[in-house]
């Protein structure tokens, strides 16, 4: 279906712009779980509006939660403005969840269903009954949950609530996803003895986002013990007890930023990020490092994170387990680059929205490249490419890895372009501005956002 196809488009001259990239994922669909758990009403200020975070506000409005959009703003709270207003509400089934394929979702939301009083149902789009949901589904069961999932230890299933869940002490071999941690932590507090998640198996990945995890419910006044802070390895406790009902502003998506940056390496040009926090527990600010060993330079200034490209681009061996995300984009700069690449640790990618590592050197070889699956990741050579059909698996990183190629790369179509609405619903137009943009549009957000 031709018509489908999204003719990428390439840059003739160094980009030059600032750009503002929509909230966070990870952190908008946190924000709306913990709000939703809270005791008091709160705000989810600049949310990400995209297709897994409104799955997760209409999965809590299904269980009873009050998620209204609202326009108010709070005079001098940065972002204050577009929000989502949460009313915490009792928890209550039955309620039938569409999980898509949001990973946060079909995680994240089981345990809340559990503390509800009635049946849950929850199912998603095809590949949600692919991917490893057994940890979640075997810890709730011995934290006290009933849960129906026809013993395949994934979707579809149906949680039966009872109003409540005794918690406790659990082991889950957490390697497949880290999010299996971060769902037990984010509803813990509200079971009856808090939660004390173990995790025993082969290390676990993106460990940023547990950190995010932890930080946002001490955020919301939860007592957390964590490895990092000097607890024991691998295991995460919260106490019981209630959370608060907040006013969140959420950080620009700098795992969605990788397109952007990656733009101002390949082209010599230089892309200001917007409201970069220069502290933030979001993967995507090993960016910085990754690019900046690629050849590139970043800074921040008074607009926000400013990368520059000197038109150099050097392969790289990175391992990227902890950011795996990041893999897709740091791919397709590799592809490009003037030297090999090795990208490892990354086994997990196998299992998200599509199986990433087989797509990417499928799709990648598809347009001349030379690339091949390790055990645990890929091994990129560049060679002279040429354009072609990039299919993207309904992956949003698939879709945006293309682009990155087709700004040097001529006559690259990527098929459903759309599928970038999963977490970054007008990419399309974005990457225009950026391209078509030679000074970026007056700052729209205050740069006191920041910190
Ligand atoms: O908790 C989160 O918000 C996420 C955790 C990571 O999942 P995995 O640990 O499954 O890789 C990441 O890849 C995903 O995009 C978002
Ligand atoms: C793995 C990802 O998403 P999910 O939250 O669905 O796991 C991703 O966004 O790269």
């Amino acid at each position: 279906m031709t018509e489908l196809h999204w003719p990428a488009p390439t840059a003739t001259d160094p980009v030059d712009a600032v750009v503002t990239v929509p909230g966070s994922k990870s952190a908008t669909n946190r924000a709306l779980v913990l709000a939703a758990l809270a005791s008091q009403p709160g705000y989810v200020r600049r949310p990400l509006r995209s297709r897994d975070s409104l799955l997760m506000a209409e999965g809590l409005r299904a269980l009873g939660i009050g998620v209204e959009d609202t326009l108010n703003s709070s005079s001098g709270v940065a972002g204050g403005g577009e929000a989502w207003r949460v009313l915490p509400a009792p928890l209550g089934g039955p309620a039938g969840i569409d999980v898509g394929n949001a990973g946060t979702v079909m995680r994240f939301l089981p345990p809340v269903a559990a503390l509800a009083d009635g049946p849950v149902h929850f199912d998603g789009d095809p590949r949600s009954h692919e991917r490893p949901l057994g940890g979640v589904i075997e810890a709730l069961r011995a934290l006290g949950a009933r849960i129906e999932d026809g013993g395949r230890g994934a979707l579809p299933m149906t949680v039966h609530g009872t109003g409540g869940l005794v918690g406790g002490t659990v082991t889950v071999d957490a390697s497949s996803s880290s999010q299996f941690v971060s769902a037990l932590l984010l509803s813990g507090a509200r079971f009856q003895h808090g939660v004390e998640v173990r995790h025993v198996g082969a290390p676990v990945p993106s460990l940023p986002h547990i950190r995010m995890t932890v930080e946002m419910l001490r955020a919301a006044g939860a007592q957390v013990d964590a490895p990092e802070d000097g607890g024991e390895p691998d295991v995460w406790r919260v106490a019981p007890g209630a959370l608060l009902g907040r006013d969140v502003v959420v950080e620009p998506d700098l795992s969605n930023a990788a397109p952007f940056l990656a733009a101002a390496l390949l082209t010599g040009g230089t892309v200001t990020v917007r409201d970069w926090p220069e502290r933030t527990s979001q993967p995507g600010d090993e960016l910085r490092d990754l690019f900046t060993r690629m050849g590139g330079s970043a800074e921040f200034t008074a607009d926000g994170l400013r990368f520059t490209g000197t038109g150099k681009v050097h392969g790289i061996d990175a391992d990227l387990h902890a950011v795996g995300e990041l893999t897709p984009v740091v791919a397709a700069v590799a592809l490009l680059a003037d030297s090999p690449s090795i990208l490892s640790g990354i086994a997990h990618l196998r299992m998200h929205e599509t199986d990433r590592l087989a797509a990417l050197a499928r799709e990648f070889n598809a347009l001349g490249g030379d690339v091949s699956e390790t055990e645990d990741g890929l091994r990129i050579t560049p060679r002279p490419l040429h354009g072609g059909v990039f299919h993207t698996y309904e992956d949003h990183r698939l879709a945006t890895a293309a682009a990155v190629i087709g700004l040097v790369v001529p006559g690259v179509e990527v098929e459903n372009i759309a599928t970038t609405a999963k977490t970054l619903p007008d990419f399309p137009d974005l990457w225009a501005e950026l391209l078509g943009a030679k000074e970026g549009p007056p700052t729209a957000a205050p740069t006191s956002g920041k910190g």
